[in-house]
């Protein structure tokens, strides 16, 4: 059995190579040649998997180590039998600790506390809903716009996307793109929702670039001094626009759910569907792969403010460290890929062990996903 995987998929090689012949490739573009004896496809967001690519080719599983599932013709692969698994939640809590990390930031430079803030969270799924918990951890005042769960009858308060804009300090984007249907969020924030925004607001688009109109975007920013913008994600990739990138406070290159334990999820869900496809189901428990962090232990002396959560966010990680090498390589083509290949490792909060002295800080602590102790 042969099995092709996207070079950018950790600890793809150990564990596909357990049922067949594993050959790691390139993405963008994805070697076609090597699809001509391939059973089996394992790709990441940069991959698109349509009849273009499948069409004559013996592939009989297609995974996809993401969360979104843009990139990929499902009733393609329904049509032709071709077996299909995405790696749903991998990389949200990923995604969450990127968002805080973007939004302490701003708080300490614009001097707010977040407690004075409401925030706006559009795409209540994997992502969104552990965000939503995390802020009201901290006492943060959330608002939810999620018209398919409020339309399935879900549990939980859903707000219209216009009463999110009225009221939001911040709104943060977590929907799939949808190019068309009855929940189509291609440009779900266009120029009319833009131009509403609050003023002082801040906009953050860490689903996929085409959910915000990037042109629209950078008209209002050219004429509104007042917004912060965070983007990991841009319309189109990887040809970002460059005068978008001038304008916005924290820029980066779709990494948002890169940490390592985002990335390794992603690689064993789809491990784990392969196995089942091919009769031979395995699972895998993530702690026997990832190694030990770089930062694994710190003390924390007395409570937990919004400057000292801060300081231990960006120990274990600091936007910023993405944002300047962004900012730096842009205008050189391939080079946006060449920053997510190689990207440094990134770990999440809960690689932290911290202990504490102070029973209110470790239980705030845990809450918000740190391996934290009260001793
Ligand atoms: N920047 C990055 O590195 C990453 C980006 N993503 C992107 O973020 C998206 C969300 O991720 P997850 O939360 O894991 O996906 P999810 O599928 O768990 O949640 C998406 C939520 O959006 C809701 N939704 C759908 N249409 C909507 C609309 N028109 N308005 C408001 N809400 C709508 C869905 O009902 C669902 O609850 C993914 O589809 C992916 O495109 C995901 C992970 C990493
Ligand atoms: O999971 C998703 O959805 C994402 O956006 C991924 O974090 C994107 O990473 P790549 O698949 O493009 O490496």
């Amino acid at each position: 059995m042969k099995i092709l995987v996207d070079e950018n998929m950790p600890y793809a090689r150990e564990l596909f190579s357990r049922t067949g012949d594993v050959v790691a490739v390139p993405g963008r573009p994805i070697p076609e040649a090597q699809l001509r004896d391939a059973d089996g496809l394992m790709v990441r967001s940069v991959t698109k998997v349509n009849a273009e690519l499948l069409s004559g080719k013996p592939v009989k599983f297609v995974g996809t180590a993401t969360a979104g599932t843009d990139h990929i013709d499902e009733d393609f692969l329904a049509a032709q039998g071709i077996g299909f698994s995405a790696a749903p939640g991998c990389n949200a809590i990923a995604v969450v600790e990127y968002v805080f990390s973007a939004l302490l930031l701003l708080a300490e430079r614009d001097g707010f506390q977040l407690t004075d803030r409401t925030v706006g969270i559009v795409g209540v799924g994997n992502v969104g809903s552990r965000l939503q918990a995390r802020l009201e951890a901290l006492g943060i005042r959330t608002l939810l716009c999620d018209p398919p769960r409020a339309d399935r009858g879900d549990q939980g308060e859903f707000y219209s996307l216009e009463q999110l804009v009225a009221e939001a300090d911040i709104l943060t984007f977590h929907t799939p793109l949808f190019k068309d249907g009855a929940y189509k969020t291609l440009h779900l924030a266009d120029g009319a929702l833009l131009r509403a925004l609050k003023p002082n607001s801040i906009l953050i688009n860490a689903c996929r670039g085409a959910v915000v109109d990037n042109a629209a975007l950078l008209d209002v920013l050219n004429q509104r001094d007042d917004l912060s913008v965070v983007l990991d994600v841009w319309e189109p990739e990887p040809e970002l626009s460059l005068p978008l990138l001038d304008k916005v406070d924290i820029g980066t290159a779709h990494i948002a759910g890169y940490t390592l334990e985002g990335k390794a999820r992603g690689t064993t869900q789809v491990f784990e569907a392969w196995t089942q496809f091919i009769g031979q189901a395995q699972q895998v428990a993530l702690d026997t792969l990832l190694p030990a962090p770089e930062f694994g232990r710190i003390t924390l002396h007395g409570p937990l403010d919004q400057p000292t959560l801060k300081r231990l966010v960006h120990l274990v990680y600091d936007v910023r460290r993405d944002d300047a090498p962004l900012r730096h390589v842009a205008a050189i083509a391939g080079e946006f890929d060449r920053l997510r290949k190689n990207y440094q490792e990134r770990r999440e909060w809960s690689s932290l062990h911290v202990q504490c002295d102070n029973a209110d800080a470790a239980e705030l602590l845990k809450k918000l996903g740190f391996n934290a102790v009260y001793q």
